[in-house]
């Protein structure tokens, strides 16, 4: 089946802030691909205007199959990488060797392979005091986007992943770091998996040009299906509070995770 064949898109518009499209795929490897076109795409377009792009990668199962998608000849020879600067949306407080770090994934599926080279990438001091890592990581994206930045720097594309309880980031339900306006990044805790963890905020990922979700499988269907009907909830889900001011939204998601969608 092709790709345009494959894509089921929706647009809803309603008292939203900006368009959000949901972009429905076969299954993860389809989902990668058509990812890894759009960040091509995204990427070119974003050189013709400015030297450099500052894109934002996630940890998870999905984007570990994209970057590993991207690393492939026939998307390396597309992709000018020299021109892109990498930062992280979010980390666990673990040392940058550890299984758990969303850096080591990225580094071993990503950077690596394509020998993106150190001063290139922004990563998460997780192995820091928290508190310390996040100011270091608040002045490291200043430094990277001045004077270009008010009232907080816009990134070219953020890439994000949706928990089972909601939780985008490392921004987790009821946490106080969900209250956060003025920081770019703060310490917070998770509730499963490495307790402390460090997080862009809320008002620096809805300053984005573009934020794509990537959500694939059937454990998380009824997530998905939650968060794409809450949005004008009193109380969202954090995945449901990403909405760029003054940006593009879209999210990927393969047929499984798409299955409890009411126009699935
Ligand atoms: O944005 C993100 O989301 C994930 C949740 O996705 P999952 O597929 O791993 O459940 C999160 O844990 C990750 O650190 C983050 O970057």
């Amino acid at each position: 089946m092709s790709l345009a064949l494959s894509f089921f898109l929706a647009t809803i518009s309603a008292s939203m802030p900006s368009p959000r499209e949901i972009r429905v795929l076969d299954n993860e490897s389809a989902l990668a691909e058509a990812v890894a076109g759009f960040l091509a795409s995204t990427i070119e377009e974003t050189l013709r205007r400015k030297p450099r792009v500052r894109l934002v990668l996630s940890g998870g199962s999905t984007p570990r199959r994209l970057y590993r998608t991207l690393a492939q000849p026939e998307w390396a020879k597309r992709i000018d990488w020299t021109s892109v600067l990498l930062f992280f949306g979010d980390e666990r407080c673990v040392p940058p060797d550890h299984p758990e770090s969303n850096y080591a994934m990225a580094k071993e599926a990503l950077i690596d392979p394509l020998q993106i080279a150190p001063q290139q990438v922004m990563r998460l001091r997780g192995e820091a005091e928290p508190e310390e890592a996040a100011s270091h990581y608040e002045a490291t994206i200043r430094e990277a986007f001045a004077p270009d930045q008010t009232p907080f720097p816009r990134f070219d594309l953020i890439f994000l992943g949706l928990g089972d309880d909601g939780h985008t980031a490392s921004l987790f339900p009821s946490s106080p770091a969900l209250r956060e306006q003025r920081r770019l990044v703060v310490p917070t805790s998770s509730p499963v998996g490495i307790p402390h963890r460090l997080t862009m905020t809320f008002p620096l990922l809805n300053a984005a040009v573009t934020v794509v979700f990537l959500v694939t499988g059937s454990s998380k269907a009824s997530i998905l299906r939650r968060v794409q009907e809450e949005r004008d909830s009193a109380a969202p889900l954090p995945a449901s509070r990403i909405r760029p001011a003054n940006g593009r939204l879209i999210w990927y998601v393969d047929r499984a995770a798409a299955s409890a969608l009411p126009s699935a």
